[in-house]
C-alpha cells in the first residue's frame, strides 16, 4: 500500500531522516517510535505529502505521492496531527464536517445525505456526539483530540496517519481509541501509521514497529523483536526491563528508577531475623523480588517480610490464605507485604547459613520435617492425597540482579540439592520404602535483591548456582539431622 524508499528529509542543512526504507501493508497498524527529536513527526509529514523528500521517494498504491492532487490524496489519507488547532471557533459538528471537504465538487455545493451519515457515524465512533454544538475551543484537550479524530474518520480514508493520538487521552480513551483502530483495520482494511510515545501501547496494538534514533532505522519488525532491552536502553538512555505481558502475548516494558542513594551495607546485612517457636520472621528495609510456592505471596512478587510459621501437625483449614492473613493481622504484620509459609517442624531446628565470598552474598534458611517424605518417581502409588504438614521449607536470599529465567534455574538447582540431601541422609518414603526426593508439601523461595551485579543464569554450572546448591544441601542435611534427633531416629 505504502512504500518508502531511501528517504532522506532535511530542514535546511539539518538532515533529520537518513536513508529510511520500509513498506506498510494494507490493513496494518504500523507504529513509529523513538526518542524526542528522532524524526518521527517529520517522517509522518513526508508520508502525508506536506514535507518534500531531499532524497528517496514515497509510493502510495504504486504511484508516487508527488503525483497526487491534494483533494485526491485527502480521500485516501487522513492526518491527525500532534498539535491540535485551538483557534477554531467552529462547532464540533462543523469541524467534523470539514472532513467531507475532499468529496465536495465545488465551494458552494452543500453536504449530501451521505455526507451527513458519515459525519454522524464519525461522531458516534469517537463518542463526541454530545459535543456536536459545542465550540471546539471550549473542549478539553482529550475531547478535542477525539473530535479531530472524528474529522479524520469523516474523510473515509484508506490510510490514517496519527501523530501521538493518545497524547491528551486518559487511559480509558487511549485503550478505546486503539481498540477502535484495531477493529477498523480488521473490518475495513484501514491502514494506520501512528507515532506513539508509549512503548507498551505500541507493543499491544501495532503489527510492526519502526524504531528511529537520530533519523535512522534502529529496528523494524514485530513489537516482540523490536522491544529488546539492549536496543531500547541504548536509544532511550533509560534503565528499563522487557518482560512478558501477564495477559497478552506481547512484550511489556517497565522502567527502573535510579536508586536515591547508594546503600553501603549489603541488602543481606540489612535483613533482620526474628526466630522463636512460633515463627521465623525475616524483615528487610527493601523489597526483594521473590519466586515462591508459598501459601501467601506465591509466584513472582516483591516482599519485605518473610514468615515461616509453625503450625500443629494436625493443622487443617478450609481457607488457609484467610486464616494466615488473620494470623498476621493479629501480630500487626501487613499480609500484603508477606511471603508466608507454614511448617509443623520445630523452628528451633531451623538452619540458617550466611556466606559472603568472592563477591557472592547469600543467605539460606531451611526447616525440615520428613515424616511426610515422598519419592516423587513413585508418588503415584501413594493411596490418596495426604495433607500432613511434614515439610521442608527452603529460602534463598541472594544479592544481585536476576532475570526471571535465572529464578527458574535457581529453583531447579535448589530442588536438586535438597533431593541429594534427602538421599545422603537416607530419608525413605514410608509407603514405597524407596529413597525420598522431598516431602509432599515442600515449599521453596528464591529471593534476589535486584541490586548490584547481574547474574543471567543460576544453574549448577554458574558461580551462584554452585554456592546456592552447596548451602541448600548443607542446610537441608543439618535440618534433617536435627529433625531425626527430635524424633528419636
Ligand atoms: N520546522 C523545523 N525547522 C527546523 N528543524 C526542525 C523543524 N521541525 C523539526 N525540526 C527538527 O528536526 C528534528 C526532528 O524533529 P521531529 O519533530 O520530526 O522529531 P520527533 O521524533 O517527532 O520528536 P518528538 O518526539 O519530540 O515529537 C528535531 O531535531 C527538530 O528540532
Amino acid at each position: 500500500m505504502l512504500k518508502v524508499t531511501n528517504l532522506t528529509l532535511s530542514y535546511g542543512e539539518k538532515t533529520v531522516i537518513k536513508d529510511v526504507t520500509f513498506k506498510v501493508n494494507k490493513g496494518e497498524i504500523f507504529g513509529i517510535v523513538g526518542p524526542n527529536g528522532s524524526g518521527k513527526t517529520t517522517l509522518l509529514k513526508a508520508i502525508s505529502g506536506s514535507q518534500e523528500p531531499k532524497q528517496g521517494h514515497i509510493m502510495l498504491n504504486e504511484r508516487s505521492l508527488l503525483t497526487y492532487h491534494s483533494k485526491e490524496l485527502a480521500k485516501l489519507m487522513a492526518v491527525l496531527p500532534q498539535q491540535s488547532e485551538t483557534a477554531f471557533t467552529y462547532s464540533v459538528w462543523d469541524v467534523v464536517a470539514l472532513g467531507r471537504y475532499p468529496y465536495q465538487k465545488g465551494w458552494l455545493q452543500g453536504l449530501t445525505k451521505d455526507d451527513h451519515q458519515v459525519i454522524e457515524q464519525a461522531l458516534k465512533q469517537t463518542g463526541t456526539e454530545q459535543f456536536r454544538d459545542t465550540p471546539l475551543q471550549s473542549l478539553s484537550g482529550g475531547e478535542r483530540q477525539r473530535v479531530l479524530l472524528a474529522r479524520a474518520l469523516a474523510q473515509e480514508p484508506d490510510v490514517l496517519l496519527l501523530d501521538e493520538p493518545t497524547n491528551h487521552l486518559d487511559i480509558s480513551y487511549q485503550m478505546s481509541l486503539l481498540n477502535s483502530l484495531k477493529q477498523w483495520s480488521r473490518d475495513r482494511d484501514l491502514t494506520v501509521i501512528a507515532v506513539l510515545h508509549d512503548l507498551n501501547m505500541a507493543s499491544l496494538y501495532c503489527d510492526r514497529v519502526l524504531l528511529l534514533d537520530e533519523g535512522q532505522t534502529i529496528a523494524l519488525n514485530e513489537p516482540r523483536n523490536v522491544m529488546k532491552k539492549e536496543s531500547l536502553t541504548d536509544v532511550y538512555k533509560t534503565a528499563l526491563e522487557c518482560g512478558e505481558h501477564p495477559a497478552h502475548p506481547s512484550p511489556l516494558i517497565t522502567f527502573v528508577p535510579e536508586a536515591a542513594n547508594e546503600e553501603t551495607l549489603s541488602p543481606i546485612d540489612l535483613l533482620e531475623i526474628e526466630q522463636d517457636p512460633q515463627w521465623i520472621k525475616i524483615t528487610s528495609p527493601n523489597r526483594w523480588k521473590a519466586l515462591s510456592s508459598a501459601v501467601l505471596g506465591a509466584g513472582f512478587s516483591w516482599h519485605n517480610t518473610f514468615v515461616n510459621r509453625h503450625v500443629h501437625k494436625d493443622y487443617q483449614c478450609d481457607d488457609v490464605i484467610s486464616e494466615f492473613s488473620h494470623y498476621l493481622t493479629e501480630r500487626e504484620v501487613s499480609g500484603e507485604d508477606v511471603m508466608g509459609m507454614m511448617t509443623a517442624a520445630m523452628l528451633e531446628d531451623a538452619v540458617i547459613l550466611r556466606v559472603n565470598e568472592n563477591g557472592l552474598n547469600m543467605l539460606v534458611m531451611v526447616t525440615a520435617g520428613t515424616s511426610n517424605a515422598v519419592d516423587a518417581s513413585k508418588a503415584f502409588s501413594h493411596p490418596q492425597m495426604t495433607s500432613k504438614i511434614g515439610t521442608i521449607n527452603t529460602w534463598v536470599f541472594m544479592e544481585g540482579k536476576l532475570p526471571e529465567s535465572a529464578y527458574v534455574q535457581a529453583l531447579m538447582t535448589v530442588t536438586e540439592a535438597k533431593s541429594k540431601a534427602m538421599f545422603d541422609e537416607g530419608i525413605k518414603d514410608e509407603v514405597t520404602q524407596t529413597i525420598a526426593t522431598g516431602t509432599s508439601t515442600d515449599s521453596v523461595m528464591i529471593a534476589a535483591s535486584q541490586e548490584g551485579e547481574e547474574f543471567p543464569y543460576a544453574g549448577t554450572i554458574t558461580s551462584i548456582g554452585k554456592l546456592m546448591a552447596k548451602l541448600v544441601y548443607e542446610a537441608t542435611r543439618e535440618a534433617i539431622v536435627k529433625n531425626k534427633k527430635r524424633r528419636g531416629i
